[in-house]
């Protein structure tokens, strides 16, 4: 489904992805690990062309999305949600909903997606800024998911998140991609999340995926020394 090729990124003349090289099969949940300023979310901004690639190629879904537009992007089925979530303090939770919508024609998708997210249907009036962390990690990733992605980018989702509620983030995103067959692109740095939810662990190094593990080697000490030095 998402296919990228000697991918290359940075900031001004500075480069930062220096030829990523990865794919992603429909219905896959995919990892991404690497230690902080190692490119990740400068990669999921590049896909989503928030930052335009320097060279390479991305393919989603059959096109060649490298020189499209963001939100020519989103609307093909690529959903984001950035790290520190990005939600509107100041509106109250449907109108958070609302905005993942604004763009796309049809009938909404906020009921059918109320339903998976039975809490987020209390908390409806509640402005963005009244919500906790988790609550709003949820918001973020309901918001992303009624534009009707095919495939979620989720940037280190479990960031400032207590214990408990990554457990019970990790089980939304499981029961989700059961239900509703998700792709995933999944940035994180906490190894029992990308364990519980990977079907593939990729290791970003220096702007490049230097290796690729199983989940299960993540509880290995020798794996992760060798691939990331911990
Ligand atoms: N807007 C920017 N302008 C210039 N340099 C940037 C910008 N954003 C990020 N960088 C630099 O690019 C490099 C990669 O950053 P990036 O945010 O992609 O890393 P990361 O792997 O996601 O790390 P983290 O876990 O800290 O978010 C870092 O050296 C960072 O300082």
């Amino acid at each position: 489904m998402l296919e990228i090729r000697a991918l290359r990124a940075g900031y001004g003349a500075i480069n930062i992805l220096n030829g990523v090289e990865l794919s992603v099969a429909q219905g896959e949940v995919v990892g991404i690990l690497g230690h902080n300023g190692m490119g990740k979310t400068t990669l999921l901004r590049s896909l989503i062309g928030e930052l335009p690639a320097s060279a390479g190629e991305i393919r989603f879904d059959g096109a060649e999305i490298a020189g499209w537009q963001s939100h020519r992007r989103s609307l093909a089925g690529l959903g984001y949600v950035p790290q520190g979530r990005a939600i509107f303090p100041d509106l109250t939770v449907l109108e958070n909903l609302r905005m993942g919508e604004a763009m796309r024609p049809g009938p909404s998708a906020i009921p059918e997606i109320l339903g998976h997210f039975p809490a987020l249907g209390d908390l409806l009036n509640r402005p963005g800024s009244g919500l906790s962390g988790g609550q709003q990690q949820i918001l973020a990733l309901a918001r992303c998911l009624v534009g009707r992605p095919k495939l979620v980018m989720l940037d280190e989702p479990t960031e400032g998140i207590q214990p408990s509620i990554v457990e019970e983030i990790a089980a939304t995103l499981a029961r989700l991609r059961r239900e509703l067959g998700l792709t995933i692109l999944l940035v994180e740095q906490d190894l029992r999340f990308i364990e519980a939810l990977a079907d593939r662990v990729l290791i970003i190094q220096k702007g490049r995926i230097s290796a690729e593990i199983a989940p299960s080697e993540l509880r290995r000490p020798d794996i992760l020394e060798a691939h990331l030095g911990l």
